[in-house]
């Protein structure tokens, strides 16, 4: 594949709202967009989903550019590129660092997508024309508000409703909210709040009909959701200790989980999202596409992912201006009634928006391959 330089761009950007987990608010994203280009000037977009502080997982916005900067931009100087699926074997003397392995692949599909004029969607192997989406929504200062705050989108369409727990802040609320909505898809995302210790508090969500409850347990414990998985009915899906396709084989073995959470980022690229998701569909494990308040770049990605065959449960993938009063797409992410229709011009499918993307840069520096 010919390569000829990458990019990368440090941006900033304030969120609409404030996102609250078990871990803390966030108010801010930092974080880089990867742009390879061609002798032709092609230009493939990538963007890493790392955080500024390592509360989700081990990496950081600045462990992300330290590892792109330092390692894997001479791996892909130093190896031939015949296919994006290389770039994972290519990067494969790097231990873990994801995000940032990631966030460079993720450009490299997009420009292979785009030197092949096919939509990045058709170069991954996806039919989906359209794709079913919901929302996360994070935890609110009460639970009216968080009620408000889930009739809107329930009105908008949205195709099920997350809502983030954490102890103290479970079983009551939820019961509120099935009052409120008994017919709605709602799922609970616990971000590694609880352990077996809280097994009868979490057992007591079982009578709520949720879809799943999201990572009850430690960010990096296979074996202690398979305990929890045949002591709930309620499925398990697990997103923080998945970070690879052996993870996934394991859980799968162990009986860990019943739905999985295909994250990008979390395993180090689409090359791997995809061979995770093949496995889910051998074994009948459904998966769905999460979300890292992605800027419109990533957000891109994650649909083009999400056309696989086995994304048979709506993502986190909302509509750009829940999430940024201006993208750095043209056009910006929409969602009319819970459904994103899948671009179908080549690569990303959406043009860089160039102004807004200087606008929002801090930094950038570039790199000859
Ligand atoms: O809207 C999105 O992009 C998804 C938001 C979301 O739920 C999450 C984002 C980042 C870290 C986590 O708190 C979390 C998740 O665990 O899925
Ligand atoms: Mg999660």
């Amino acid at each position: 594949m010919p390569m000829k330089q990458i990019k990368l761009r440090r941006l900033r950007m304030m969120l609409n709202n404030p996102f609250t987990t078990s871990f803390g608010t966030l108010q801010e994203k930092e974080f880089f967009i990867t742009e390879i280009s061609d002798d032709e000037g092609r230009r493939g977009f990538g963007e890493s989903v790392a955080f500024t502080s390592p509360w989700y997982s081990e990496e950081t916005v600045t462990t992300n550019y330290h590892i792109m900067k330092d390692f894997l931009i001479n791996l892909l100087k130093e190896n031939d590129i015949t296919h994006p699926d290389d770039v994972l074997e290519v990067f494969k003397p790097i231990k873990r660092n994801h995000m940032a392995k990631a966030a460079l692949e993720g450009a490299v599909w997009d420009l292979y997508a785009k030197q092949n004029n096919i939509p990045l969607a058709e170069a991954l192997g996806g039919t989906k024309k359209e794709i079913d989406v919901g929302i996360s929504i994070g935890i609110k200062p009460s639970v009216e508000d968080l009620i408000e705050t889930i009739s809107r989108h329930v009105h908008e369409g949205y195709k099920r409703i997350k809502v983030k727990i954490k102890p103290g802040w479970d079983y009551d609320v939820l019961r509120e909210v099935r009052k409120h909505f008994p017919d709605t898809p709602i799922m609970a995302d616990a971000n590694s709040a609880y352990t077996l210790e809280d097994l009868e508090q979490l057992k007591k969500l079982d009578e709520l009909d949720l879809m799943m409850i999201e990572q009850p347990l430690a960010h990096d414990d296979i074996a202690d959701h398979a305990k929890l998985q045949a002591e709930m009915r309620t499925p398990i899906c697990l997103d923080e200790s998945i970070h690879s396709l052996e993870d996934t084989r394991k859980a799968i073995e162990l009986g860990s989980c019943k739905i999985i959470n295909i994250k990008i980022g979390r395993v180090g690229g689409l090359t791997e999202a995809k061979r995770i998701h093949d496995l889910c569909r051998q074994h009948g494990v459904d998966v769905w596409c999460g979300g890292m308040l992605e800027a419109g770049v990533g957000r891109a990605h994650n649909i083009a992912l999400t056309t696989l065959p086995q994304f048979v449960l709506p993502g986190d993938t909302a509509g750009s201006s829940l999430y940024w009063k201006k993208d750095i797409i043209k056009p910006e992410v929409t969602v009319v009634n819970g459904v994103i229709t899948v671009p179908d011009k080549p690569g990303i499918g959406y043009d860089i928006d160039d102004e807004a993307l200087e606008s929002f840069t801090v930094d950038e520096e570039v790199f000859q391959l």
